[in-house]
């Protein structure tokens, strides 16, 4: 709604005091910091000076401790305020050119005066007169501004709900501190502003989403009621914003109690990591730990010494084998499960038999000379009760070890000794001979102490592969668990065992073996994490969310995907496991928690009308997907007579892309495989093409080529697809790869074929 003149003018006036009021304050606070920088400084500089130094008595060493441990209190003290000072400068810096984005006026119930709020990225109150003149955008009364249009309208506080009328609903675009647009708004937010994010370049960051968050993403993102979030939301409904902007959210509402490191974000890989990193440092929050499934299960894994398969391996053989191979159906079989919440509860029966006995050992050795044997380990172990936990146990055998270890240390010590005082060659006086041999013993002795620390004493590996080389084991565990075994388990177990035993490790075999070490070695929790998020969730087996929960026992799950983009093997035989019912509630079901929320967003912001309806025809009876009302071209679809037009064709249209003003263009293919090829062809004709792969670590804008399972999390302004024929998409384990390729695109898609074109979009 168009703001008349007078109005528009007080606005303006308005922003210039503001920024007036916070560039006063940024000089005080400079000063400040300057001033408390200077002091720490000083007090580190004195601090010998000011602490009496007396080692004379008892008495005196106890007064220079406490002494000692006041000085420091001092300068951590000063340290403190000197950092929290630069804190809200920088957090002043930063929004000094765009203080605020909109503002509410809101009428309480019982009050006769409407209240102007202000909201922006952080808060702003004058110190004079206290009044708040900017609200921080997760402040309580600011989420009426996200929630409601004019009208009836309530919020929460921690102590109660507070109601009342909201009058105006206005937004500001602010640029380099200069008032650029005024305009009201009325049902949403902002449909205009929302048109004018939406209708930009993609880039190859991605950016917050604060001014036009909307009222189902709001819902989430303030949602502090439920231990389990799940939601379900079609392909650019806002899922990554959203989960940063939660983030954000609950490190400013409980920013007593909790910090960055009490979070941790999964994400699919390190390309998208590096994608979504700017959103938290735009939104004034330190970054946090984001890391993959796959880097946790490296770091895990590191001592065991097998070469550890990734996900994209895994899908990749998956998508390029066929199934006249009769390896093929074994693998996908194993996948499924290895993968699923029954094999969990087989490694859960195997930790319980394994208290009783089982466990096995490796020698401790110097050498060829055996310290240590495995069978003194196993016997000391299950002399312990059978009460307390393996973990427990495994503490006191590994202090009894250490123990041990010291009197052969001191033994060695001695032996050193005496052989250099009978051998001439050392020569040196007695107290050089002495620590010498010290100094050998520890050599000697300190790696193996280093392995009972570790538990690298423990043959985790052998164990697990016991499970497929001792059929009758993995039976009676099975029968205890009340599973079956899959069909083809001859062939399972026999290909898993070949494959440990050449020292590779496939990737449905990771969690699992992380688990049992887990089990053995009781290092199973991880108390710090209160909040774990995971993004692309429909990627994770239930083994991996039975798996999250055990290793995350206080946190709150906040669980977001798409099932229409589940193109892991896993997610197939999920979706048959759940009979029926919705995905995620069989997923809400396994974390075993009532206090779950399922929330489903099914309007996509990302691309426009006519590509998101061209992308939900290839998923009939998908998860539901509406566009957001921004309209473009219609998707291009062109047949080519071989493969040497078909390059030419797509570097055509990479080109005229490219000149009609599209700054990321992504070539998307099916596989690594058909990548590679392509990236042949198209080199010579593509100038400045880059071809992404999985060790990619972030990308430029431009035109670039890659498989559709790593463009998942992303977005480009324009996608072609670089054969879209029958010969590559046919299958139904390959339409959500289709579906997840078609739903990168912002604007533009052209999709080109050769021969006939997939059944996905001819099935009319
Ligand atoms: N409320 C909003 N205001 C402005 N832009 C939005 C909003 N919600 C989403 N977007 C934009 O829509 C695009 C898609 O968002 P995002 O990547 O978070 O979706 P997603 O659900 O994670 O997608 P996918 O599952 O397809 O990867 C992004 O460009 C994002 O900035």
């Amino acid at each position: 709604m168009p703001i008349e003149n007078e109005e528009r003018e007080r606005e303006a006036q308005r922003v210039d005091s503001v920024r007036a009021h916070i560039q006063q304050r940024i000089i005080d606070l400079g000063e400040t910091v300057d001033q408390r920088r200077s002091e720490a400084t000083a007090i580190g500089r004195s601090f010998w000076d000011d602490i009496s130094v007396n080692a004379d008595n008892d008495d005196d060493l106890i007064e220079t401790a406490a002494s000692m441990a006041q000085q420091e209190h001092v300068l951590q003290g000063q340290e403190r305020s000197y950092r929290l000072a630069q804190d809200a400068l920088r957090k002043l810096q930063r929004v000094v050119d765009a203080p605020y984005f909109s503002r509410i006026d809101f009428r309480e119930r019982s009050e006769q005066e409407r209240e102007k709020i202000y909201i922006g990225l952080t808060s702003f109150i004058d110190a004079k007169t206290d009044e708040i003149l900017i609200y921080d955008w997760r402040a309580p009364i600011a989420s009426l501004f996200y929630d409601y249009p004019p009208g009836p309208a309530t919020y929460r506080t921690p102590e109660m709900d507070v109601s009342g009328e909201l009058m105006l609903k206005r937004q500001y675009i602010i640029k380099a501190g200069v008032l650029q647009d005024v305009f009201d708004t009325g049902i949403s937010i902002g449909d205009e502003m929302l048109q004018q994010m939406l209708s930009r370049s993609a880039d190859e960051k991605m950016h917050s989403i604060v001014t036009t968050i909307q009222r189902e993403q709001n819902q989430i993102i303030r949602d502090d009621r439920h231990k389990v979030l799940v939601v379900q939301g079609a392909a650019g409904s806002g899922k990554t914003s959203v989960a940063l902007q939660r983030i954000a959210y609950l490190l400013y509402k409980y920013r007593s109690t909790l910090s960055a490191d009490n979070m941790i974000l999964f994400s699919p890989n390190s390309l998208f990591s590096d994608y979504v990193s700017h959103v938290l440092p735009e939104l004034g929050e330190a970054t946090m730990q984001q890391t993959t499934f796959q880097d946790y299960l490296t770091h895990k894994l590191s001592d065991i010494g097998l070469k550890l398969e990734d996900p994209y391996d895994q899908l990749e053989f998956i998508l390029t084998g066929t199934e006249q191979d009769p390896h093929y159906a074994a693998r996908l079989q194993s996948i499924q499960y290895k993968t699923s919440a029954a094999f969990l509860s087989v490694i859960e029966a195997y930790g319980e038999k394994l208290k009783h006995g089982g466990l096995r050992f490796l020698d401790l050795s110097v050498g060829k000379k055996v310290l240590i044997t495995a069978e003194e380990l196993n016997e000391r172990f299950y002399e312990k009760s059978s009460i307390l936990a393996l973990g427990e146990r495994m503490e006191q055998l590994s202090e009894w070890m250490l123990e041990k270890l010291d009197e052969i240390q001191v033994d060695a010590q001695k032996r050193f000794y005496r052989k250099m005082v009978r051998e001439p060659k050392y020569l040196g006086t007695e107290p050089e001979m002495k620590k010498m041999s010290k100094i050998k013993a520890h050599k000697a002795i300190g790696p193996l102490k280093e392995k009972a620390r570790k538990l690298a004493y423990v043959d985790v590996l052998g164990m697990y592969q016991e499970l497929y080389t001792n059929k009758e084991l993995h039976q009676e565990l099975a029968l205890r668990a009340e599973q079956n075994l899959p069909a083809l388990w001859e062939t399972i177990s026999a290909f898993t065992a070949e494959a440990l035993a050449g020292g590779t490790l496939h990737y449905e075999d990771a969690t699992p073996l992380v688990y049992l070490k887990g089990l053995v070695e009781g290092q199973l929790r991880v108390g710090t994490i209160r909040y774990c998020l995971v993004d692309e969730a429909q990627d994770y087996s239930p083994f991996h969310y039975a798996y999250l929960k055990k290793l995350f026992p206080r946190a709150r799950f906040t669980l977001l995907g798409d099932w229409n983009q589940g193109i892991f093997t896993h997610a197939n035989a999920h979706a048959s496991a759940a009979e029926g019912k919705s995905e995620y509630s069989s997923i809400s079901e396994l974390m075993k928690e009532e206090e779950t929320e399922t929330i489903r967003l099914v309007k996509s912001y990302r691309s426009t009308r006519e590509i998101v309806d061209f992308a939900s025809s290839v998923l009939p009876g998908g998860e539901p997907i509406e566009p957001f009302s921004r309209s473009g071209e219609s998707p291009r679809l062109r047949r080519a007579a071989d493969e040497t037009e078909l390059s030419r064709l797509v570097a055509e249209a990479a080109a005229a892309r490219r000149d009609g003003g599209a700054s990321s263009i992504a070539i998307i293919c099916k596989t690594e495989r058909e990548t590679k090829s392509a990236h042949v062809l198209l080199k010579p004709l593509v100038p400045g093409l880059t071809r992404i792969t999985k060790e990619t670590l972030h990308y430029e804008a431009g035109v670039m080529i890659l498989p559709a399972y790593l463009a998942k999390g992303l977005e480009f302004d324009a996608v072609i697809l670089y054969d879209a024929g029958a010969g590559v998409y046919a299958e139904a384990k390959e339409r959500k790869l289709f579906y997840t390729a078609c739903t990168r695109a912002l604007h533009h898609l052209d999709v080109f074929f050769q021969g006939e074109l997939t059944p996905f979009l001819s099935n009319d």
